[in-house]
């Protein structure tokens, strides 16, 4: 029976309060932090300075997600800032596997992200270093954006792959309370939402509300 798992994007949070942010989300089972270089992708976020602090101050486990180039120079550093979670993505990578042991050797699981064109044959190498394959469901740099109907294919061959390996499927990307049962029923389990759960007057009860439709989809009981 699988365990589904709900990480909020604070990328749609209010960035002059990421402190309450927290506190908003105490419902959820990480926070996801979208670290952008404004290279690997269009847009700018924050960096190490800013995860180190979170990671202080979070009773959250920080999910980093890395869109940035030259990952094999700063990925081993987000685990030393106290990260739980560090997502490397493979089109920026230079030796993938190097990187996911050093970011588990520096304490973090390591996970590797994949833009919706980026074909699934180009994680399965690197398949057996990883805890978390993150299939991003929009083009990674901005919240609020629909969903990619054409992930869902590409997250039931990843869960395939996978097969008893352990390694969780996160999904990263348009996901709602519209889109989270077919992504559920696709097979993964670990969800990331910003703008739905950010965007909701009750951010915790928004959490509580994907994680029901998510497990129940996926036909394991809900935790709560
Ligand atoms: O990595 C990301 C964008 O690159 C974000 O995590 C993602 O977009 C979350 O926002 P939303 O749920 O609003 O789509
Ligand atoms: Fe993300």
């Amino acid at each position: 029976m699988s365990h589904v798992t709900i990480h909020p994007s604070i990328l749609s949070a209010d960035f002059a309060a990421l402190g309450q942010a927290l506190e908003s989300i105490g419902t959820a089972d990480a926070v996801h932090v979208d670290v952008m270089d404004q290279h690997f992708v269009p847009n700018l976020t924050l960096g190490l300075p800013v995860v180190s602090r979170l990671a202080e101050v979070s009773s959250l486990p920080l999910d980093v997600h890395l869109m940035i180039e030259d990952p094999d120079r700063w990925a081993p550093q987000y685990a030393e800032a106290g990260a739980a979670s560090v997502t490397f993505h493979a089109e920026a990578a230079g030796a993938p596997i190097r990187l996911a042991r050093e970011i588990r050797a520096a304490g973090a699981k390591a996970a590797m992200a994949l833009k919706p064109t980026t074909p699934l044959d180009v994680a399965l190498p690197v398949l057996d270093e990883l805890d978390m394959l993150l299939i991003m469901s929009v083009e990674p740099g901005f919240g609020g954006q629909p969903f990619l109907e054409s992930s869902l294919p590409k997250i039931r061959a990843a869960v395939e792959a996978i097969g008893s390996r352990g390694i969780v499927v996160q999904v990263d990307g348009g996901v709602s309370p519209e889109t989270v049962e077919r992504i559920a029923e696709a097979g993964a389990s670990c969800f990331v939402a910003g703008s739905a759960v950010f965007g909701a007057k009750d951010p915790s009860a928004a959490v509580e509300k994907i994680r029901g439709l998510a497990a129940r989809a996926a036909g394991c009981a809900d935790r709560a």
